[in-house]
């Protein structure tokens, strides 16, 4: 599949005086046992961008992404979301924050038991007052924006990984999210798919204007839905680049964690 650059968004730099990002670490550490997963990490997400996490396996991407919506707490430092402390925050607070953000597991994570319908529909049933109708609605129109009209009633057995994915994206996006997490939205597709998932990213970001972050170990994403890109190696940021610096970057660990494999 031929896939389209991004152009470049203007946001990768924000001018001082802009709104507070909507993410925000601060000297965030996080260890298991005696194992230094996040070493002190800072990082400013701002509204509107697509944020690209690289970096080694095991190195605390998918933990970081954990830690922007609560379901796991720094030993030391602030994760800030919308500008309040996610760990500081009354039980409620909390919840109604999640509830801005989506989170695109690596396996869609649908229930294999529910078809797609009630899948995507499950965040609204334990979370809104709506009635069946307005519920049925939403999900139509979710499915619809990631290009699977009228699979209400398919069960999550019979479609493909990529459709999977896409039914998962819907589910992250039923809340309205503001904000999207992606962790790894391309593993175990193939080449045609994991382009597709990667154009849905893109224009999801576009025509919600929703903020965006991924985390990916593919090049083929990075060039379709960054903004920006961060190596993240031994707890910290190495490298902090818009997308083309960084992939025409010579930094070292850039070139030795790219190499010369377009993918
Ligand atoms: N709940 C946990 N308890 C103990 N160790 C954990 C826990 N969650 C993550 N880890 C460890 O933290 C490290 C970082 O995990 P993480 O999943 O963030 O890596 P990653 O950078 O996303 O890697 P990959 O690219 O392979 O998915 C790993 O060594 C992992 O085993």
């Amino acid at each position: 599949m031929e896939e389209t650059t991004k152009p470049q968004a203007t946001t990768e730099r924000p001018a001082s005086g802009e709104a507070a990002p909507i993410i925000r670490f601060r000297g965030v550490h996080k260890s298991f046992g005696d194992k230094v997963i996040l070493d002190g990490l800072d990082l400013d997400v701002p509204e509107g961008q697509t944020l690209v996490i690289m970096g080694p396996s095991g190195t605390g991407k998918s933990v970081t992404l954990r830690h922007v919506i609560g379901l796991m707490q720094p030993d030391q430092g602030q994760v800030e979301v919308w500008g309040k402390d996610v760990n500081q925050i009354a039980r409620k607070e909390l919840v109604a924050l999640r509830k801005r953000i989506g989170y695109l597991f690596q396996d869609g994570a649908l229930i294999n038991w529910l078809n797609v319908g009630d899948n995507v529909a499950l965040p609204l049933r334990e979370n809104s007052k709506l009635d069946e109708a307005e519920i049925r609605e939403k999900v139509e129109h979710k499915l619809e924006l990631v290009h699977l009209p009228g699979i209400w009633d398919r069960m999550p057995g019979e479609l493909s990984g990529g459709m999977r994915k896409r039914v998962g994206l819907a589910r992250a996006l039923i809340t309205d999210a503001e904000l999207i997490l992606y962790d790894e939205p391309n593993a175990g597709l193939d080449p045609e798919m994991s382009g597709s998932i990667n154009q849905l990213i893109a224009e999801i970001a576009d025509t919600l204007g929703i903020t965006s972050v991924v985390v990916t170990h593919l090049q083929s994403c990075v060039r379709v839905v960054a903004d920006r890109v961060v190596l993240l190696e031994k707890g910290r940021l190495v490298v902090d680049l818009p997308r083309d610096e960084f992939l025409a970057s010579k930094h070292p660990r850039v070139r030795s964690f790219l190499g010369d494999d377009p993918d």
